[in-house]
């Protein structure tokens, strides 16, 4: 259990480090006792334990720390610094002694006070400047070296955590400023403290504004709105998907941005807007046709494009006659007992002979029926084993992946062969953000499929192209109208509809049996119609009418029907688009773990994260990607084990998931990669499918209520649905399509692919920086033409107060 803090104001303690128990030399987390010699608040004691991020301290250090009295359940009253200033040694006797302290090798008190004697009470900062000052104290080079190396080290580190302390920066984040950029901490803030916001995670513009409040940084300094804008892109690019935007939208936002930080006055729009052209004109941001993106964002698209025909271009091993695909394709739909039907033998023969194909279809519509087919006719043709034991000092010739663990091991169990995650495929952690943008090794494989495309973003799919080298047949499988991916972009839609290359797309519904009516639903509602037997009850599916404020409570009820029925909680998944609202993801999992899971005399052990009650046999979703424990965002397991702080040796809470395939122990530490799992949101439940799904379905999804949501939830079961809300809701959302993300990857596939003789381009497809210098026009020029009329992101905002905007938005969203 966490330790409760007293309320109440800042208390400070100042005394001598007697004794370090415990200390992380990852984060410089620290546990220490000191001997008081004052505190702000009651304390009769003459020592105190006080815990929190430290810099280099050592026994006998003298620290004022700055927190507060908190109590622990175990050990009962301690301090907790927020922040903390270290007494530098200020007398002869105290340097003497700091210097000759064990730390510095080869320097003992004689040398110490030898050093003081000639450079003086500022002989730290004398030799920190200059190592040569210590020339005539004696030194071998080698003790010389080692000293100023260690006193830079201790000493420079101490200077860096103290001023950023002073600056209101707390000491946890304060270590990770200081891992991130060393020495040189200090200058790099002072030079730009907005750049913390995309070197350090963690930090947002309101904090970096902090920053540079304290760095006496001016309200409109254009590194402060620079800052606010690429925010800006951030915020559009994550929150709707988009690749680019238009100069309003995007000023409008960087107000907004502007405005929750904490310097004022917000400056006047035409600062702001001259800021962006600067950006233009220095090309971190690209303008085009009124278009405006973040130059990586341009880059990306663009090197998909060549990417792709590169791809498409090249030479494959799969000069076969029409003759020899077709008896492939016969002996395998014989082998499979299955007959192909027009479209499946066509995307078949399509997928052998072509570098890159593409195949989409709603659900049952036989795409994994495709895939299997596909690589028993490669098998086949090429002559390759597809036993994975004839391949133990080579590389499997055939590389399935998807982008959850759940998709891939539902890929793997339905081909019988090996499948991972694409960020597995790519060697990628998925903890580190900078591993998108960096050069990827090469796949070994002769030909990859991808399934579940819709959910793969742009800059994953830009790794994946990367990766590929020309040669390697590769086919993209999924299904266009699902949602699209969480991350920017909307891929495997626009490859399809930039019509540059090959693609089936799959129609005919194969699902037949018995019990087919969600999948006959699905298609309906993906074609926008509302079937007349929506809310009939079926053998299959149902619908409970009942109003939002019931839904909680009628959703429980369901559960613990199902459950009485035999499904064990792993079976049944109830899906929500959005987390806040009492019916959305968070409350759901309030209610539904009170029926599943409730705290019970025979299941007495919890671990409290936030407002969250952890006990055993809590179903949980794995919420990142975690290769180096084989554990995937999207995956689901349940808790097995629970030890919580207190009943702990190591006096730490932790937590153990089964998976499918392993098991996990988290630490507190990594308590934001997992959440209760009894709801998830429909985005989550992409890739995967569960046999009984519970959906409610209520006006107060408001926007989220789309017909590809609910087309993307209802398909994620595999035998039973049950719809629970306002059927107005349901067919609001059907009657909604979702918004085109904006993207222009269509246009560079087509310019790529048409404009570009195919001939000359397998040769020299042209680089990215070559189709940025084709689409705009040299620097002057584009800056000229942003400043006459081309994109003034000015336009027909004459008079316009960026206090308007805020209103505006007000008015909207009120
Ligand atoms: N040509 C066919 N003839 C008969 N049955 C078929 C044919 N194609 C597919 N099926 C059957 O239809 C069902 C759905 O096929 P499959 O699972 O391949 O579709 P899917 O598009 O991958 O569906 P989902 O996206 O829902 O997983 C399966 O039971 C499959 O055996």
């Amino acid at each position: 259990m966490a330790a409760t803090r007293n309320k109440g104001e800042e208390a400070e303690v100042t005394g001598q480090v007697m004794s370090i128990f415990f200390q992380n030399p990852t984060n410089f987390f620290k546990i220490m006792l000191l001997h008081v010699d004052h505190i702000s608040v009651p304390w009769t004691e003459s020592e105190i334990v006080v815990t929190g991020t430290f810099g280099t301290v050592k026994e006998d250090d003298t620290l004022t720390c700055i927190g507060h009295l908190v109590n622990h359940p175990k050990y009962g009253r301690q301090f907790a610094a927020d922040r903390y200033e270290q007494e530098t040694p200020t007398s002869k006797s105290g340097l003497i002694a700091y210097l000759s302290d064990k730390q510095f090798k080869g320097i003992g008190p004689k040398t110490a006070e030898r050093i003081v004697d000639r450079l003086g009470l500022d002989a730290i900062t004398k030799i920190i400047k200059d190592p040569r000052s210590l020339a005539g104290v004696g030194l071998t080079q080698k003790v010389q070296d080692g000293f100023v190396a260690t006193l830079k080290q201790t000493y420079g580190m101490e200077r860096v955590m103290l001023q950023l302390n002073t600056w209101g920066i707390p000491s946890n984040l304060a270590s990770m400023i200081y891992q991130r950029y060393q020495e040189e901490t200090l200058t790099k803030l002072e030079e730009d403290p907005y750049r913390l916001v995309t070197d350090v995670t963690g930090v947002g513009f309101r904090r970096a504004d902090e920053i540079a409040q304290s760095l006496q940084v001016l309200a409109t300094d254009p590194r402060r709105l620079r800052s606010a804008i690429s925010a800006a892109f951030n915020r559009l690019n994550n929150d709707e998907g988009a690749i680019y935007t238009q100069a309003p939208v995007l000023l409008h936002t960087a107000v907004n941005v502007l405005a929750q930080g904490v310097l004022h006055p917000t400056p006047p729009m035409a600062v702001l807007s001259d800021v962006l052209k600067d950006m233009v004109r220095e090309r971190t941001v690209i303008s085009e046709d009124g278009r405006l993106y973040l130059a990586t964002y341009y880059e990306a698209e663009w090197q998909i494009a060549s990417g792709l025909k590169k791809l498409h271009e090249a030479d494959i091993d799969a000069d076969w006659s029409q003759k020899k695909v077709h008896a492939a394709v016969t002996t395998v739909a014989k082998k499979l007992q299955v007959t192909y039907d027009e479209s499946q033998v066509e995307a078949l023969t399509t997928a052998l002979t072509r570098p890159v194909f593409l195949l989409t279809g709603g659900p049952g519509t036989g795409k994994t029926t495709v895939i299997r087919g596909l690589i028993d006719a490669y098998a086949d043709l090429h002559d390759v084993s597809l036993d994975p034991g004839d391949y133990t000092d080579t590389p499997f010739p055939i590389q399935l992946a998807a982008p959850t663990g759940r998709a891939a091991k539902r890929m793997s169990e339905l081909t019988g062969l090996p499948a991972g995650t694409i960020h597995r495929l790519l060697g990628l952690t998925g903890r580190d953000p900078g591993e998108l943008f960096k050069e990827p090794g090469p796949i070994s494989a002769q030909l990859v499929i991808i399934d579940e495309m819709s959910m793969v973003d742009m800059f994953l799919f830009r790794q994946l192209i990367r990766a590929i080298t020309p040669g390697i047949q590769l086919v993209l499988v999924g299904d266009k109208d699902q949602l699209p991916s969480v991350g920017p972009g909307q891929v495997f839609a626009d490859l399809l509809a930039s019509g540059s290359l090959p693609a089936s797309y799959l129609t005919k519904i194969h699902r037949q049996a018995a019990g087919s009516s969600i999948v006959q639903m699905a298609h309906a509602i993906n074609d926008g119609i509302i079937p007349p037997d929506l809310f009939n009850n079926q053998a299959d599916r149902s619908f409970f009418a009942v109003s939002a404020d019931q839904v909680p409570a009628v959703v429980g009820q369901v559960v613990a029907r199902a459950r009485d029925k035999g499904f064990s909680p792993l079976d049944i998944q109830v899906l929500a688009p959005m987390y806040r609202g009492p019916a959305g993801v968070t409350h759901l999992n309030d209610v539904l773990q009170e029926v599943l899971n409730p705290a019970a005399p025979d299941n007495p052990k919890e671990i409290v994260v936030g407002t969250t009650h952890y006990r055993i046999g809590d179903k949980v979703l794995q919420l990142v990607n975690d290769p180096e424990h084989n554990v995937f965002n999207g995956e689901i397991g349940r808790v097995t084990a629970l030890t919580p702080a207190k009943q702990d040796t190591d006096h730490r809470d932790r937590l153990t998931v089964a998976f499918d395939e392993t098991e996990v122990t988290y630490g507190r530490g990594d308590f934001n990669s997992i959440t209760r799992a009894y709801c998830t949101t429909i985005h989550k439940a992409q890739g995967s499918e569960f046999p009984l799904v519970i959906l409610p379905v209520v006006h107060e999804y408001g926007r989220m209520l789309e017909r590809n949501l609910l087309y993307t939830a209802i398909t994620r079961a595999e035998k039973l649905l049950i719809m629970v809300g306002e059927e107005s809701a349901v067919t609001q959302a059907i009657h909604r399509p979702g918004a085109r993300r904006a993207t222009t990857l269509p246009q560079r596939l087509q310019t790529q692919f048409k404009t570009v003789p195919a001939q000359r381009a397998a040769q020299s497809a042209p680089d990215v920086n070559e189709a940025v210098a084709a689409e705009l026009p040299e620097p002057p020029l584009t800056y000229q033409m942003i400043l006459q009329h081309r994109i003034d992101p000015m336009i027909g905002m004459t008079g316009i107060t960026p206090q308007d905007f805020l209103n505006a938005t007000e008015d909207k969203e009120g």
